[in-house]
């Protein structure tokens, strides 16, 4: 058991999906999961373990922000033993070609975030998705016949941001695909402590067109990306 996190050693697969929303994680566990069992309550954000392809594999919510997820991926990998975390959230495009219901696979994960500063002072570190994962997340895309974009992404700190901002724009000469809120933080973590990590979003709004998915819409699209994920882990 840990402060935020209660479940006991072997409660937990190695391979462990992260929403943002734990009610997503509950419609995740539910829809695509054989047996699932919720083995965390705490705060209300949940955790289950399931299987899918005779393999075991969890979803845990872990809040919106770095500071949320970092909370619950610190416990998943110090007191649990998770070896592969991959989130699956959602994101706001910035730039044109990347359409709203589109799948990212986030290769690197720039940040407004001043979580890194205080680990590394002058350092840039560079938040980076493990290579194996993306690959094989990648060609299983591939082999599906589902298009996605590979690249860069900004982990922005707040949600309400003037994104039309000089920066942005600066953001999007430099090809920073879509802002969402937690992987450069899941990336950094996952390389201090030796795991795998993957973010994979699917586009709720587009910052470029103001359009948004309504709440069915991302159901459906979501849906696409959580099989993605869970066909590729679980091969
Ligand atoms: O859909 P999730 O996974 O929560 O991800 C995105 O949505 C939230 C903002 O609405 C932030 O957490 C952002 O990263
Ligand atoms: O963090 C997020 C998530 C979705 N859309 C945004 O604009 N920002």
């Amino acid at each position: 058991m840990s402060t935020h996190i209660n479940a006991k050693l072997g409660d937990i697969a190695d391979i462990v999906l992260l929403p943002g929303d734990p009610l997503r994680a509950k419609y995740i566990a539910e829809t695509f999961l054989e047996n699932p069992v919720c083995y965390n309550q705490v705060r209300g954000m949940s955790g289950f373990t399931g299987t899918y392809n005779g393999v075991r594999v969890s979803v845990q919510g872990t809040g919106m922000g770095m500071p949320s997820l970092s909370i619950y991926v610190n416990e998943l990998l110090r007191f649990y033993d998770v070896k592969k975390l991959i989130r699956v959230g959602s994101c706001g495009a910035m730039k044109p070609h990347v359409k709203i219901r589109d799948i990212i696979l986030a290769q690197g994960a720039s940040t407004t975030s001043n979580m890194n500063n205080r680990r590394f002072g002058s350092v840039n570190f560079a938040a980076i998705a493990d290579f194996e994962l993306l690959h094989e997340t990648y060609m299983t895309a591939k082999s599906n016949g589902m298009k996605v974009h590979v690249g860069n992404i900004l982990s922005e700190d707040s949600f309400y941001e003037d994104y039309n901002s000089n920066r942005n724009a600066k953001l999007v000469d430099y090809n920073i695909l879509a802002v969402e809120m937690e992987a450069a933080e899941l990336y950094t973590l996952a390389a201090k402590y030796d795991a795998s990590a993957l973010c994979v979003l699917t586009v709720s709004d587009s910052l470029v067109t103001q359009e948004e998915t309504t709440a069915e819409e991302r159901e459906r699209t979501f849906g696409e990306m959580i099989k993605l994920v869970l066909d590729t882990v679980t091969k």
